[in-house]
């Protein structure tokens, strides 16, 4: 979908800055902004990992997948969990109603990032740990998205330059 008057939506992995980058995004553009992570967490009574702890896996994913699918906004700027591209319908919607850009954050930078891995409420269907995590979701993200940043030496104000600037040429090639 074009990015001039649809959501703009990140994805990426824990740690690699899709709340901060998205909130600055939002002043930035005048743009509202939501995260997914809030959604589920304001819909589920509890922080992530109580609704992990206390519903399950599955449980956690249906949810998430319901909030995904009840999005409807327009022009806003949409954070969310890293673990959105586990949901092929969430995803499906959310090609439909945005502009997804990944933030591709290096492995060692997103170890020294994600110091809380236990309590975050991270997704990991397989248990594996979480360079293998990693390594299974990185194609996913780059199997959504239309725009990869990669972003591990950029500050999150260049970042946010970044989509702004692809943002404006796109504003640029679009017929009146
Ligand atoms: N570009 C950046 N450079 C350095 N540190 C950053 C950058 N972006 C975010 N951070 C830091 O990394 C941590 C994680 O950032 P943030 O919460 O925005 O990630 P997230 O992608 O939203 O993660 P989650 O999937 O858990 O919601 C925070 O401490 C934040 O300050
Ligand atoms: O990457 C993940 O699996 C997630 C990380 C959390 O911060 C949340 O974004 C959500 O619980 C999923
Ligand atoms: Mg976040």
């Amino acid at each position: 979908m074009s990015c001039i008057h649809s959501n703009i939506i990140l994805i990426g992995m824990a740690g690699a800055g899709k709340s901060t980058v998205g909130r600055l995004l939002a002043d930035r553009t005048g743009r509202p902004y939501i995260d997914t992570d809030d959604l589920i967490s304001a819909a589920g009574n509890g922080t992530l990992q109580d609704i992990l702890d206390r519903d399950g896996l599955a449980s956690f994913q249906a949810l998430e997948e319901r909030v995904l699918l009840n999005l409807s906004c327009l022009n806003h700027v949409i954070a969310t969990g890293g673990s959105v591209i586990y949901s092929r319908k969430g995803m499906a919607h959310l090609k439909k109603i945005g502009w997804i850009v990944f933030l591709d954050v290096d492995l060692d930078e997103l170890e020294k990032r994600v110091r809380n891995q236990h309590s975050r409420g991270l997704i990991n269907p397989s248990g594996i740990g979480f360079d293998a995590l990693y390594r299974e979701r990185l194609p996913l993200y780059n199997t959504y998205c239309d725009l990869r940043i990669r972003a591990t030496d950029l500050s999150p104000e260049e970042i946010c330059e970044i989509i702004v600037d692809r943002l404006e040429r796109q504003a640029d090639k679009s017929p009146e």
